[in-house]
């Protein structure tokens, strides 16, 4: 058996990969998974030995393996690439498509990230494509809105030592569409700003006029 934490720590001690919770150490289990959809297709008045749904257990076993990526991959590998620039003024890649899913529901929202960040004094950056794994990482894990947001932020803080961070996610809720409220094209917009970007007005609103610029 091994454990994969992707793009982190990988041990083999055999033919087999486990992917192995970063936070909780719990593994991926297909077997149970798909024992539990086809208790849910049951449980809705479904009959699971039909043709149609005969695989779909082991699909959406598989599915959720990959929609739930993020929680064994450890966050501080993704930003493991830094190279000193001298450069000491902002860094924003904007419009970054992000699908996550709703914990409460386990229906997907989905919509964009904008991260951004003031190198420190060292003017120490990393990869543009970076930010946006990192957003995908903690995107695929069950999620709220406001959560993924300061993960992201924080993840930044910890690994860059910037002088500021922030961190904007515009969505819309599939939870809020479907079903309920019914209420499709209502959007929920978020924000983590850290140290300057949150001391400094000025900073902020400059950072958030490019980034809401259409
Ligand atoms: N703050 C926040 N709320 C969320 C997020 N995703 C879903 N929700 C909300 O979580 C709440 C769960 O409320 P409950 O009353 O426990 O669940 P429910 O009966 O299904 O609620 P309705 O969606 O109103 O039908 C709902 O109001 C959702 O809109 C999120 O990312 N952030
Ligand atoms: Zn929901």
């Amino acid at each position: 058996m091994s454990v994969n934490h992707i793009g982190g720590a990988n041990s083999r001690e055999g033919s087999e990969f486990v992917l192995e919770s970063v936070e909780s150490g719990r593994v991926f289990d297909q077997d149970r998974a798909e024992a539990a959809v086809r208790e849910l297709l049951i449980a809705v008045g479904e009959d699971p030995d039909r043709p149609g749904l005969i695989d779909t257990p082991s699909r959406v076993a598989r599915a959720y393996r990959e929609v739930f990526a993020g929680l064994y991959t450890d966050p501080d590998s993704v930003l493991n690439t830094t190279f000193d620039e001298g450069h000491q003024e902002l860094v924003l890649v904007r419009d970054i498509p992000m699908y996550s899913t709703c914990e409460h529901h386990l229906v997907s929202f989905h919509g964009v990230a904008h991260v951004g960040y003031i190198p420190g004094s060292t003017g120490r950056v990393t990869g543009l494509s970076k930010l946006a794994r990192l957003v995908d990482l903690y995107a695929k894990r069950p999620q709220v809105q406001e959560r993924l947001t300061s993960q992201i932020a924080d993840a930044l803080v910890r690994k860059l030592d910037p002088r500021g961070v922030i961190v904007v996610i515009e969505a819309e809720h599939l939870c809020m569409a479907m079903r309920g409220i019914r209420k499709p094209g209502a959007s929920t917009t978020t924000s983590a700003v850290r140290g300057l970007l949150q001391s400094s007005a000025a900073s902020r609103a400059e950072a958030l006029d490019l980034i809401l610029r259409k």
